[in-house]
Protein backbone atom coordinates (compact mmCIF):
# COMPACT_ATOMS: atom_id res chain seq x y z
CA UNK A 1 0.00 0.00 0.00
CA UNK A 2 1.14 3.65 -0.61
CA UNK A 3 0.08 6.34 1.40
CA UNK A 4 1.00 10.15 0.43
CA UNK A 5 0.08 12.88 3.26
CA UNK A 6 -0.61 17.01 1.82
CA UNK A 7 2.82 15.82 -0.38
CA UNK A 8 4.28 18.98 -1.54
CA UNK A 9 7.15 19.38 -4.19
CA UNK A 10 8.55 23.14 -4.82
CA UNK A 11 11.03 23.78 -7.34
CA UNK A 12 12.20 27.23 -6.96
CA UNK A 13 9.25 29.57 -7.69
CA UNK A 14 7.51 26.33 -9.50
CA UNK A 15 4.33 24.31 -7.62
CA UNK A 16 5.36 20.49 -9.47
CA UNK A 17 3.02 19.12 -6.54
CA UNK A 18 0.85 20.66 -4.02
CA UNK A 19 -0.94 19.01 -1.23
CA UNK A 20 -1.47 15.83 -2.39
CA UNK A 21 -3.17 13.11 -0.83
CA UNK A 22 -4.13 9.70 -1.95
CA UNK A 23 -3.92 6.13 -0.93
CA UNK A 24 -2.99 3.20 -3.39
CA UNK A 25 -4.20 0.19 -2.64
CA UNK A 26 -3.18 -3.73 -2.66
CA UNK A 27 -5.04 -6.26 -4.73
CA UNK A 28 -5.52 -3.34 -7.74
CA UNK A 29 -4.10 -1.55 -10.51
CA UNK A 30 -4.68 1.81 -10.10
CA UNK A 31 -3.78 4.01 -12.79
CA UNK A 32 -1.66 7.39 -12.57
CA UNK A 33 -2.95 10.07 -15.16
CA UNK A 34 -2.39 13.77 -15.59
CA UNK A 35 -1.24 15.79 -18.64
CA UNK A 36 2.72 16.76 -19.31
CA UNK A 37 4.08 18.31 -16.39
CA UNK A 38 0.99 17.12 -14.25
CA UNK A 39 3.37 16.26 -11.57
CA UNK A 40 3.32 12.28 -11.67
CA UNK A 41 6.94 11.63 -12.14
CA UNK A 42 7.91 14.26 -9.44
CA UNK A 43 5.33 12.08 -6.96
CA UNK A 44 6.59 8.74 -8.15
CA UNK A 45 10.05 10.01 -7.40
CA UNK A 46 9.24 12.03 -4.16
CA UNK A 47 7.18 7.63 -3.17
CA UNK A 48 10.59 6.47 -3.43
CA UNK A 49 12.75 8.88 -1.48
CA UNK A 50 14.86 9.99 -4.70
CA UNK A 51 13.05 13.85 -4.66
CA UNK A 52 12.76 15.07 -0.72
CA UNK A 53 9.04 16.97 -0.49
CA UNK A 54 8.84 20.55 0.55
CA UNK A 55 6.30 18.91 3.14
CA UNK A 56 4.36 16.36 4.17
CA UNK A 57 4.80 12.29 3.72
CA UNK A 58 4.65 9.34 2.01
CA UNK A 59 4.99 5.79 2.52
CA UNK A 60 5.42 2.47 1.64
CA UNK A 61 3.97 -0.63 3.22
CA UNK A 62 3.75 1.65 6.06
CA UNK A 63 7.19 3.12 6.63
CA UNK A 64 8.93 5.62 4.51
CA UNK A 65 11.41 4.30 1.52
CA UNK A 66 14.08 5.28 3.18
CA UNK A 67 13.30 3.51 6.21
CA UNK A 68 12.93 -0.49 5.28
CA UNK A 69 15.67 -2.75 5.91
CA UNK A 70 15.36 -4.17 2.87
CA UNK A 71 13.92 -1.98 0.10
CA UNK A 72 13.64 -4.03 -3.34
CA UNK A 73 11.81 -6.32 -1.52
CA UNK A 74 9.07 -3.98 -0.18
CA UNK A 75 8.75 -1.60 -3.41
CA UNK A 76 10.16 -2.18 -7.38
CA UNK A 77 10.58 1.04 -9.42
CA UNK A 78 10.57 1.73 -13.37
CA UNK A 79 11.22 5.10 -13.02
CA UNK A 80 12.12 7.23 -16.28
CA UNK A 81 15.99 7.85 -15.74
CA UNK A 82 17.77 4.79 -16.64
CA UNK A 83 20.89 4.15 -13.99
CA UNK A 84 22.52 1.30 -15.75
CA UNK A 85 26.22 1.19 -17.60
CA UNK A 86 25.93 1.17 -20.81
CA UNK A 87 28.83 -1.44 -21.30
CA UNK A 88 27.34 -3.60 -18.89
CA UNK A 89 25.33 -6.71 -19.61
CA UNK A 90 21.54 -6.74 -18.60
CA UNK A 91 22.46 -10.15 -16.74
CA UNK A 92 25.70 -8.29 -14.85
CA UNK A 93 23.34 -5.73 -13.95
CA UNK A 94 20.69 -7.26 -12.11
CA UNK A 95 23.24 -9.33 -10.56
CA UNK A 96 25.18 -6.67 -8.70
CA UNK A 97 22.23 -5.24 -8.05
CA UNK A 98 21.01 -8.83 -6.53
CA UNK A 99 24.31 -8.90 -4.88
CA UNK A 100 24.23 -6.02 -3.21
CA UNK A 101 20.34 -6.47 -1.62
CA UNK A 102 21.32 -9.87 -0.82
CA UNK A 103 18.53 -11.18 -3.58
CA UNK A 104 19.56 -14.48 -4.50
CA UNK A 105 21.37 -15.14 -8.18
CA UNK A 106 18.16 -17.48 -9.36
CA UNK A 107 16.07 -14.97 -9.06
CA UNK A 108 17.86 -12.46 -12.24
CA UNK A 109 17.43 -15.69 -14.43
CA UNK A 110 14.01 -15.61 -12.97
CA UNK A 111 13.43 -12.00 -13.81
CA UNK A 112 15.22 -12.28 -17.69
CA UNK A 113 12.76 -15.14 -18.52
CA UNK A 114 9.88 -13.13 -17.21
CA UNK A 115 10.80 -10.12 -19.38
CA UNK A 116 11.55 -11.64 -22.03
CA UNK A 117 14.92 -10.79 -21.68
CA UNK A 118 16.55 -14.29 -22.05
CA UNK A 119 17.86 -14.00 -25.77
CA UNK A 120 19.80 -10.42 -24.89
CA UNK A 121 20.43 -10.85 -21.26
CA UNK A 122 24.30 -11.20 -21.71
CA UNK A 123 25.25 -8.37 -24.73
CA UNK A 124 26.12 -4.55 -23.64
CA UNK A 125 22.75 -2.69 -22.48
CA UNK A 126 24.01 0.07 -24.24
CA UNK A 127 22.96 -1.16 -27.41
CA UNK A 128 19.81 -1.88 -26.39
CA UNK A 129 16.60 -0.56 -28.16
CA UNK A 130 13.84 1.73 -26.17
CA UNK A 131 11.58 -1.25 -25.75
CA UNK A 132 14.57 -3.97 -24.69
CA UNK A 133 15.12 -1.13 -22.11
CA UNK A 134 11.99 -0.65 -20.89
CA UNK A 135 11.62 -4.91 -19.85
CA UNK A 136 15.06 -4.46 -18.48
CA UNK A 137 13.65 -1.85 -15.89
CA UNK A 138 10.81 -4.00 -15.73
CA UNK A 139 12.78 -6.90 -14.90
CA UNK A 140 14.97 -4.63 -12.30
CA UNK A 141 11.76 -3.34 -10.24
CA UNK A 142 10.57 -7.15 -10.28
CA UNK A 143 13.76 -8.48 -8.83
CA UNK A 144 12.86 -8.04 -5.33
CA UNK A 145 9.81 -9.92 -5.90
CA UNK A 146 8.17 -6.51 -3.74
CA UNK A 147 4.90 -6.18 -2.54
CA UNK A 148 4.53 -2.94 -4.24
CA UNK A 149 5.31 -1.92 -7.86
CA UNK A 150 5.86 1.62 -9.13
CA UNK A 151 5.72 2.14 -12.69
CA UNK A 152 5.83 5.70 -14.73
CA UNK A 153 5.32 4.82 -18.11
CA UNK A 154 5.94 0.85 -18.79
CA UNK A 155 4.58 0.64 -21.99
CA UNK A 156 6.45 3.51 -23.47
CA UNK A 157 8.69 1.98 -26.49
CA UNK A 158 6.84 -1.13 -26.49
CA UNK A 159 5.57 -3.06 -29.45
CA UNK A 160 2.11 -4.44 -29.09
CA UNK A 161 2.50 -7.97 -27.96
CA UNK A 162 4.53 -5.84 -25.24
CA UNK A 163 1.75 -3.93 -24.58
CA UNK A 164 -0.42 -6.60 -23.80
CA UNK A 165 2.66 -8.14 -21.83
CA UNK A 166 2.94 -5.42 -19.74
CA UNK A 167 -1.02 -5.39 -19.16
CA UNK A 168 -1.45 -9.08 -18.24
CA UNK A 169 1.82 -8.73 -15.68
CA UNK A 170 0.19 -5.59 -13.88
CA UNK A 171 -3.24 -7.33 -13.72
CA UNK A 172 -1.32 -10.97 -12.87
CA UNK A 173 0.20 -8.82 -10.35
CA UNK A 174 -2.49 -6.93 -8.57
CA UNK A 175 -4.08 -10.65 -8.83
CA UNK A 176 -1.72 -12.00 -6.53
CA UNK A 177 -2.66 -9.51 -3.65
CA UNK A 178 0.42 -6.66 -4.79
CA UNK A 179 -0.14 -2.82 -4.82
CA UNK A 180 0.52 -1.93 -8.57
CA UNK A 181 0.47 2.23 -9.69
CA UNK A 182 1.58 3.17 -13.26
CA UNK A 183 1.08 5.71 -14.80
CA UNK A 184 0.61 6.11 -18.62
CA UNK A 185 -0.38 8.52 -21.31
CA UNK A 186 -2.55 5.61 -23.01
CA UNK A 187 -5.82 6.42 -22.10
CA UNK A 188 -7.64 3.32 -23.71
CA UNK A 189 -4.61 1.28 -22.57
CA UNK A 190 -5.45 2.31 -18.50
CA UNK A 191 -8.83 1.67 -19.54
CA UNK A 192 -7.94 -1.85 -20.27
CA UNK A 193 -5.38 -2.34 -17.19
CA UNK A 194 -6.83 -0.25 -14.32
CA UNK A 195 -9.14 -0.82 -12.05
CA UNK A 196 -8.97 2.90 -10.09
CA UNK A 197 -7.83 6.10 -11.52
CA UNK A 198 -5.84 8.65 -9.93
CA UNK A 199 -5.78 11.99 -11.93
CA UNK A 200 -3.10 14.69 -11.12
CA UNK A 201 -3.18 18.50 -12.88
CA UNK A 202 -1.08 21.08 -11.99
CA UNK A 203 -0.07 19.21 -9.06
CA UNK A 204 -3.53 18.73 -7.44
CA UNK A 205 -5.53 15.48 -7.51
CA UNK A 206 -8.51 16.31 -9.63
CA UNK A 207 -9.90 12.36 -8.99
CA UNK A 208 -9.46 9.57 -6.91
CA UNK A 209 -12.24 6.94 -7.96
CA UNK A 210 -12.77 3.58 -9.63
CA UNK A 211 -12.50 3.74 -13.31
CA UNK A 212 -15.95 3.24 -14.00
CA UNK A 213 -17.11 5.00 -11.45
CA UNK A 214 -14.69 7.86 -12.87
CA UNK A 215 -16.01 7.42 -16.74
CA UNK A 216 -19.76 7.77 -15.32
CA UNK A 217 -18.93 11.45 -13.74
CA UNK A 218 -17.30 13.32 -16.08
CA UNK A 219 -19.43 12.31 -19.29
CA UNK A 220 -22.64 12.44 -20.30
CA UNK A 221 -24.50 9.35 -21.40
CA UNK A 222 -25.70 9.88 -25.21
CA UNK A 223 -28.04 7.78 -27.67
CA UNK A 224 -27.69 7.53 -31.43
CA UNK A 225 -31.23 7.58 -32.30
CA UNK A 226 -31.46 6.78 -36.32
CA UNK A 227 -35.06 7.05 -37.88
CA UNK A 228 -36.62 8.68 -41.28
CA UNK A 229 -38.51 10.60 -38.50
CA UNK A 230 -35.89 13.01 -36.85
CA UNK A 231 -37.26 16.28 -36.88
CA UNK A 232 -40.63 14.80 -35.20
CA UNK A 233 -39.21 12.71 -32.95
CA UNK A 234 -36.58 15.67 -31.91
CA UNK A 235 -39.83 17.50 -31.32
CA UNK A 236 -41.40 15.12 -29.33
CA UNK A 237 -38.14 14.59 -27.26
CA UNK A 238 -37.05 17.85 -26.19
CA UNK A 239 -37.38 19.10 -22.87
CA UNK A 240 -35.80 20.21 -19.64
CA UNK A 241 -32.51 18.23 -19.97
CA UNK A 242 -32.63 17.02 -23.16
CA UNK A 243 -30.33 18.02 -25.71
CA UNK A 244 -30.45 16.98 -29.00
CA UNK A 245 -27.64 17.27 -31.86
CA UNK A 246 -27.80 16.11 -35.69
CA UNK A 247 -24.66 15.70 -38.13
CA UNK A 248 -27.03 14.42 -40.60
CA UNK A 249 -30.49 13.74 -41.87
CA UNK A 250 -32.25 11.03 -39.87
CA UNK A 251 -29.69 10.76 -37.13
CA UNK A 252 -30.00 12.28 -33.61
CA UNK A 253 -27.56 11.92 -30.75
CA UNK A 254 -29.13 12.51 -27.44
CA UNK A 255 -28.13 14.01 -24.24
CA UNK A 256 -30.65 13.35 -21.24
CA UNK A 257 -32.71 10.36 -22.19
CA UNK A 258 -32.00 7.08 -21.98
CA UNK A 259 -32.50 4.25 -25.31
CA UNK A 260 -35.63 2.54 -23.31
CA UNK A 261 -37.01 6.45 -22.77
CA UNK A 262 -36.79 7.17 -26.60
CA UNK A 263 -37.80 3.72 -27.51
CA UNK A 264 -40.80 3.67 -25.48
CA UNK A 265 -41.78 7.22 -26.83
CA UNK A 266 -41.19 6.59 -30.52
CA UNK A 267 -43.41 3.41 -30.06
CA UNK A 268 -46.13 5.82 -28.23
CA UNK A 269 -46.02 8.03 -31.01
CA UNK A 270 -45.79 5.12 -33.89
CA UNK A 271 -42.38 6.59 -35.18
CA UNK A 272 -40.10 3.80 -36.66
CA UNK A 273 -36.23 3.26 -35.50
CA UNK A 274 -33.81 2.39 -37.94
CA UNK A 275 -31.47 2.39 -34.78
CA UNK A 276 -31.34 2.77 -30.92
CA UNK A 277 -27.31 2.65 -30.01
CA UNK A 278 -26.69 3.92 -26.10
CA UNK A 279 -23.15 5.12 -26.78
CA UNK A 280 -19.88 4.07 -24.06
CA UNK A 281 -18.36 6.61 -22.93
CA UNK A 282 -14.43 6.29 -23.30
CA UNK A 283 -11.80 6.62 -20.22
CA UNK A 284 -10.25 9.33 -22.76
CA UNK A 285 -13.17 11.16 -23.11
CA UNK A 286 -13.65 11.67 -19.20
CA UNK A 287 -10.08 12.56 -18.67
CA UNK A 288 -10.35 15.16 -21.70
CA UNK A 289 -13.46 16.55 -19.36
CA UNK A 290 -11.52 16.40 -16.49
CA UNK A 291 -8.35 17.99 -17.73
CA UNK A 292 -9.24 20.48 -20.24
CA UNK A 293 -8.52 23.46 -17.89
CA UNK A 294 -5.20 21.84 -15.90
CA UNK A 295 -3.06 21.31 -19.46
CA UNK A 296 0.26 23.04 -19.55
CA UNK A 297 1.18 21.89 -22.80
CA UNK A 298 -1.69 22.78 -25.23
CA UNK A 299 -1.49 22.65 -29.44
CA UNK A 300 -3.47 24.37 -31.40
CA UNK A 301 -5.82 23.07 -33.52
CA UNK A 302 -4.66 21.43 -37.00
CA UNK A 303 -6.23 24.00 -39.44
CA UNK A 304 -6.93 26.87 -36.75
CA UNK A 305 -6.08 30.38 -37.16
CA UNK A 306 -3.69 30.74 -34.52
CA UNK A 307 -1.32 27.92 -34.95
CA UNK A 308 1.14 29.79 -32.63
CA UNK A 309 -0.01 28.33 -29.77
CA UNK A 310 1.83 24.67 -29.87
CA UNK A 311 4.62 23.84 -27.40
CA UNK A 312 3.19 27.70 -25.42
CA UNK A 313 5.57 28.29 -22.49
CA UNK A 314 5.00 27.97 -19.01
CA UNK A 315 2.40 30.35 -17.55
CA UNK A 316 1.20 30.74 -20.83
CA UNK A 317 -2.14 28.22 -20.00
CA UNK A 318 -5.83 29.30 -20.00
N1 LIG B 1 14.29 19.08 -11.24
C1 LIG B 1 13.36 19.99 -11.58
N2 LIG B 1 13.62 21.31 -11.56
C2 LIG B 1 12.68 22.22 -11.88
N3 LIG B 1 11.42 21.92 -12.25
C3 LIG B 1 11.10 20.61 -12.32
C4 LIG B 1 12.04 19.58 -11.99
N4 LIG B 1 11.41 18.38 -12.12
C5 LIG B 1 10.15 18.65 -12.52
N5 LIG B 1 9.95 19.99 -12.65
C6 LIG B 1 8.71 20.66 -13.05
O1 LIG B 1 7.68 20.18 -12.22
C7 LIG B 1 6.47 19.95 -12.97
C8 LIG B 1 6.04 18.53 -12.81
O2 LIG B 1 6.93 17.68 -13.52
P1 LIG B 1 6.76 16.11 -13.61
O3 LIG B 1 7.91 15.58 -14.40
O4 LIG B 1 6.53 15.56 -12.26
O5 LIG B 1 5.42 15.98 -14.45
P2 LIG B 1 4.80 14.69 -15.16
O6 LIG B 1 3.35 14.71 -14.79
O7 LIG B 1 5.57 13.47 -14.82
O8 LIG B 1 4.96 15.06 -16.68
P3 LIG B 1 5.18 14.14 -17.99
O9 LIG B 1 3.88 13.48 -18.25
O10 LIG B 1 5.53 15.14 -19.03
O11 LIG B 1 6.30 13.18 -17.66
C9 LIG B 1 6.78 20.37 -14.40
O12 LIG B 1 6.33 21.69 -14.60
C10 LIG B 1 8.28 20.28 -14.46
O13 LIG B 1 8.77 21.21 -15.40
Amino acid sequence: MIEVKGLSKRYGPKTAVDGVSFTVQPGMVTGFLGPNGAGKSTTMRMIMGLDRPTSGTATVNGKPYAAHRAPLTEVGALLEAKAIHPGRSARNHLLALAATHRIPARRVDEVIDMTGLTQVARKRAGGFSLGMGQRLGIATALLGDPRTLILDEPVNGLDPEGVLWVRNLARYLAGEGRTVFLSSHLMSEVALTADHVLVIGRGKILADAPVNTFIDAETQKTVLVRTPDATRLAELATSDGVTIASDEPGLLTVTGLDAPAIGELAAREGIVLHELTPQTSTLEAAYMALTADSVEYRTGEPGADTPAEAAAPEGANR
